[in-house]
């Protein structure tokens, strides 16, 4: 039976059904609360990965890049880079993330003398849609879209900079440094140490840092995580992730209970003992997917300390309906992270997360963070280029990792044999697209929304903390009506 007699969950009036329930056959009743404001909420996450919130960027090539894990980071989140990326590229990217200042946000930077189309094809990778025009390393002026306006793609940037109306000395204050920008009516500001640019900050951005904290390691540089297939030389791999600096490994396979993975995932904990051993720096190792209790045993036993819960719930997952195999997430989530908590590991939720709601109801599952995939592939941060529909939409595309185009990247190397062969076994889209929400292109603004659903979920269940929401929460079972009255109506009906 899914998580019958052990479940911390309360089920209202002990109504837990006999089937399995995904997040929208759910929802949670408030309880009374001591907890008097949703500032009160400590979000940091149990399960030792040191991030601040329980979000994971999914190790999908269309979601998790540098500079989704540099801005998740700074929010408190972790990204995990694809076990697809080149390990030469996995080491430049770790670098450069680690490099990334913590406060403030990394600028896009120009000469003065290069042409305006020039930074209008990057413009949009930050944000907040402005660039740096520096000389010698010393911030000369500002270009934002407005200033590009009815201007000659080729006139140069150095024609149409503003002068920046406040710059900052690195170490402000951070409270003193958005009245400035306040009093200035300037959306951001270059900041300067003796002089050379250091970075750039907003005041959304300014506001956030009062309200967020950093994921940072040991040495206060932000955190950022890598997968690790269970294919080829695992260990090496492993090891070479460890060396590059990754602070969290995830072993992942559409099938995490099968041999090879409980072949593969002791060599990787293996690596990381041996990491430690030479290091000190202890590398939490996630493993899965799994949706059953067994499957957790097996991978807790084979020495995860975090085991990711999942199978089908994903935006680009075709997997239930090519094989019928699967669960509805929120009983998987609810049974995999009873179990785990038997054996003192952890669960993260992975997949179908589309509303603030869905990472509030896995939490109340027993999950320790959730890991979104295809709603973030929609922002500013992912990798994929910006596109615009014939409505005028802007969209990023987003694949399955099981999806043709996927698999066809990862078999490059094989045989052509081999690669048609591996690609017969499709179980995910290839082309998905994934709208950008006008009112909220960024990750951040994603974030927002969905930290404050998860800090008020919180406070109505009087919970402080996630381990007191575990035990705090009260769920109950709806039909599609009741989780139809909880959507907005944007017009009359
Ligand atoms: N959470 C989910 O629901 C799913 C997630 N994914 C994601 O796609 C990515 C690629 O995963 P994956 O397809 O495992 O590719 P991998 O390249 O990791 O290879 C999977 C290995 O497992 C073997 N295997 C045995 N049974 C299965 C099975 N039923 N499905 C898949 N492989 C099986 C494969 O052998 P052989 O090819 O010879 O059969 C292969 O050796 C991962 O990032 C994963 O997270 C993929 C599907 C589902
Ligand atoms: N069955 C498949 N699952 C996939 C594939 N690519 C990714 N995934 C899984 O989805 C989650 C992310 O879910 P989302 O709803 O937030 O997009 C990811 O972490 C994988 O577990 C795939 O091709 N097939
Ligand atoms: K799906």
């Amino acid at each position: 039976m899914p998580g019958t007699s052990l479940s911390p969950v309360e089920f209202l009036n002990g109504t837990q059904p006999a089937h399995d329930l995904t997040y929208n056959d759910v929802f949670m009743v408030p309880s009374r609360s001591g907890v008097t404001s949703r500032l009160d909420v400590d979000l940091s996450t149990p399960d030792g990965v040191g991030t601040t919130i329980p979000v994971v960027v999914a190790n999908m090539t269309a979601v998790a890049g540098r500079r989704m894990a540099e801005t998740v980071a700074r929010r408190g989140g972790v990204a995990v880079l694809p076990q697809d990326i080149p390990l030469p590229e996995v080491r430049r990217t770790v670098e450069r993330v680690k490099a990334s200042h913590p406060v403030y946000e990394t600028p896009i930077v120009v000469e003065r003398s290069a042409p305006v189309a020039q930074v209008l094809s990057v413009m949009h990778k930050r944000a907040h849609r402005a660039a740096v025009v520096v000389e010698a390393g010393r911030p000369l002026g500002i270009v934002t879209e407005a200033d590009t306006e009815d201007v000659d793609r080729f006139a140069t940037v150095g024609a149409v900079m503003q002068q920046p109306r406040v710059v900052l000395e690195d170490g402000v204050d951070l409270r003193v440094a958005f009245d400035q920008l306040e009093d200035a009516r300037a959306d951001l500001a270059p900041v300067v140490a003796g002089g050379l640019l250091r970075g750039i900050v907003t005041r959304t951005g300014l506001l956030r840092s009062a309200i967020y904290r950093p994921a940072l390691d040991d040495d206060g540089r932000l955190r950022i995580g890598a997968a690790v297939g269970i294919n080829g030389d695992v260990p090496a791999k492993a090891a070479e992730l460890l060396d590059s600096g990754a602070d969290v490994l995830v072993v992942d396979t559409a099938h995490g209970h099968q041999e090879k993975m409980l072949d593969a995932l002791p060599q990787v904990v293996a690596a990381r003992d041996a990491h430690l051993a030479a290091t000190g720096r202890r590398v939490p190792v996630v493993a899965g997917n799994v949706v059953s209790r067994a499957g957790v045993q097996d991978l807790v036993d084979a020495g995860a300390d975090i085991v990711k819960v999942g199978v089908g719930p994903g935006a680009m997952c075709t997997t239930r309906m090519m094989t019928g195999v699967g669960r509805p997430q929120f009983s998987a989530v609810l049974e995999c992270s009873e179990a785990a908590r038997e054996l003192g590991a952890h669960v993260w939720a992975d997949g179908g997360v589309k509303y603030p709601r869905d990472v509030a109801l896995a939490l109340a599952a027993g999950a320790a963070s959730v890991m979104v995939g295809s709603w973030f592939a929609g922002t500013l941060e992912s990798p994929g280029d910006l596109m615009r529909d014939a409505d005028g939409r802007y969209y990023k595309e987003s694949f399955g990792m099981a999806s043709a185009r996927a698999v066809r990247n990862r078999t490059k190397d094989l045989s052509a044999f081999d690669r048609a062969r591996s690609a017969l076994f499709e179980e995910g889209i290839s082309s998905g697209r994934m709208f950008l929400d006008p009112q909220r292109p960024g990750v951040e603004d994603v974030l927002d929304q969905i930290v404050s659903g998860v800090r008020s979920a919180f406070t109505y269940a009087g919970a402080r903390t996630i381990g007191e929401f575990h035990t705090g929460a009260v769920v109950g079972v709806q039909g599609a009506a009741g989780y139809e009255e909880g959507r907005p109506r944007h017009t009359s009906w």
